[in-house]
């Protein structure tokens, strides 16, 4: 479906379905191994740009106009942009899903209005007295929201979810792509939900990428175009809308990148790139300029939120460069992820938040066995939640998760019923790339260690958040 300006009312119909059991993982990419990257690839012609922009750089008109200038100069084309919801706003779709779930029709409806009135206010501030169009379909919108809140409230969460969390990311495209096209960018915009091939995992669906590749391989990109579409949503083939997991639009501009062999991925952020450790955490942190596919995904896959850890191997498949640029410093020079980047073992560190840590042994004296192992993990994947840290002992399996409240709480319930169980909770992990002892001594200070592990290149320790400051340094020459 391609559209000059998307019309709110014509998204796919949501047959009546439930949720099925989640099927076995997909095949994935069906692609060259190991295909050489080259850095100048972008340059040749014909091959696609695909650019991300998250929450942050669309968070308001001022954001949204910004965005608009950025490209317009870009000479990038033909262009892919893909986009999440503006701010924070799955956030409040996820509280106004939980609103209409507890029948408290009072916080439902101001939540509601709360957010139709702010994306109002934005399609007000940027289009004036000409927004008339543009604010019908976000009206169309928000009634559509509305009835498929009143329509699977009653369905399982996961399904509910779907059929609602999706809606940040239609409003926020409908509104950039409408402004793109006022202000002079030709913009075609495309429903993800129809380009995205997914099974019916609600809340994490599993890509199928020969679907997908064949769908993304039909758009017209030809004449230098711009296509606009969403990050973060899929659609079962029957028209179901799914989601790909929180922060997920990385990762959807991955499989776009993937799926058009595209010349670079380049993920627009509030900071300049991928520094050693968060920079808003770290009052030293250092911006890393090049690196590998596989260190960037070992950052990742640690909790390092600049980049969502499944983004890094459909790109590093085809050796396509991922840049991470600064969208507030144009000039700023990016961090640039590559086959060619350097794995070099540059200490670098990550902070998870709200953690919980949850020690369970045997009620029956026996040992914490590969059986009772199994069947504990077991659970977690069951429960959709992944361990950031697992120790065993003799007697006891210890492990650090999530505190993702509609998921741990069930599986801790589970979990409680037939292991002793201690809990602790606010608690902050502490993750270092390429430590040395005296690097994590000095970071570790006076703190209780609740857990650790370390292997080669990797040292995690586990400390109450309340004895760790907003502020961290890096202890210079160990
Ligand atoms: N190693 C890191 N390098 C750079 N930024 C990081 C790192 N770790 C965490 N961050 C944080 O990631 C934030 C950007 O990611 P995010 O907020 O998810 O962006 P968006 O929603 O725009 O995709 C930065 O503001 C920064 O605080
Ligand atoms: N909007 C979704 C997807 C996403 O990736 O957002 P962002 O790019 O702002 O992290 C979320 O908040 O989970």
């Amino acid at each position: 479906m391609t559209k000059e300006a998307p019309a709110g009312a014509s998204f796919v119909p949501v047959p009546r379905i439930f949720p099925l059991p989640p099927p076995p993982l997909l095949p994935g990419p069906d692609l060259p191994h190991g295909a050489h990257c080259n850095l100048d690839r972008q340059g040749e012609p014909g091959m696609t740009t695909v650019y991300k922009f998250g929450g942050a750089s669309i968070q308001d008109a001022a954001a949204i106009r910004h965005l608009g200038e950025v490209l317009a100069t870009t000479r990038e084309r033909p262009l892919v942009v893909v986009v999440s919801a503006m701010g924070k706003t799955t956030n409040a779709l996820e509280a106004l899903l939980a609103a209409a779930r507890s029948d408290d029709d009072r916080d439902y409806r101001s939540r509601l209005d709360e957010l139709r009135s702010a994306h109002l206010a934005t399609v007000d501030a940027l289009f004036g007295d000409r927004k008339a169009t543009v604010a019908e379909r976000v009206e169309a919108l928000f009634e559509e929201l509305d009835h498929r809140h009143r329509t699977h409230r009653r369905e399982p969460r996961p399904f509910h979810y779907d059929q609602t969390i999706c809606f940040g990311e239609l409003l926020s495209t409908t509104i950039v792509a409408a402004w793109l096209n006022a202000s002079g960018t030709a913009t075609d915009w495309h429903d993800a939900r129809e380009l995205i091939v997914t099974d019916a995992h609600h809340q994490a669906a599993n890509i199928d990428w020969q679907a997908t590749g064949a769908k993304v391989r039909s758009l017209d990109l030809g004449s230098g175009r711009l296509l606009i579409t969403q990050g973060f949503i899929g659609g079962t083939p029957d028209g179901v809308s799914t989601t790909l997991g929180r922060e997920g639009s990385d990762f959807s501009a991955a499989i776009f990148a993937h799926c058009l062999g595209a010349g670079e991925l380049v993920i627009w952020k509030d900071v300049p790139g991928l520094f050693n450790a968060d920079p808003r955490r770290f009052d030293n942190a250092v911006q890393l300029q090049r690196l590998s596919y596989d260190e960037a995904i070992e950052l990742a896959w640690h909790g390092a939120k600049v980049i969502h850890p499944k983004t890094l191997a459909p790109l590093r498949e085809q050796g396509i460069p991922l840049k991470v640029r600064s969208f507030e410093e144009l000039g700023a020079p990016p961090s640039v992820i590559s086959a060619e980047g350097a794995s070099a073992a540059t200490p670098a560190f990550i902070l998870a938040e709200e953690q919980a840590l949850l020690e369970l042994r045997p009620r029956d004296f026996s040992f914490m066995d590969e059986a009772r192992q199994h069947d504990i993990l077991g659970r977690l994947v069951e429960a959709g939640v992944h361990a950031n840290l697992i120790d065993s002992g003799a007697t006891r399996l210890s492990l650090c998760l999530d505190a993702h409240p509609t998921r741990l709480e069930p599986l801790v319930e589970a979990l409680a019923a037939d292991y002793a169980l201690e809990r602790h909770d606010d608690l902050t992990l502490l993750t270092v790339r390429h430590p040395t002892e005296p690097l994590v001594e000095a970071l570790s200070g006076n703190r209780e260690i609740l857990a650790e592990r370390r292997n080669r290149d990797t040292a995690q320790r586990l400390f109450h958040s309340r004895e760790c400051s907003e502020t961290w340094h890096i202890p210079e020459g160990r």
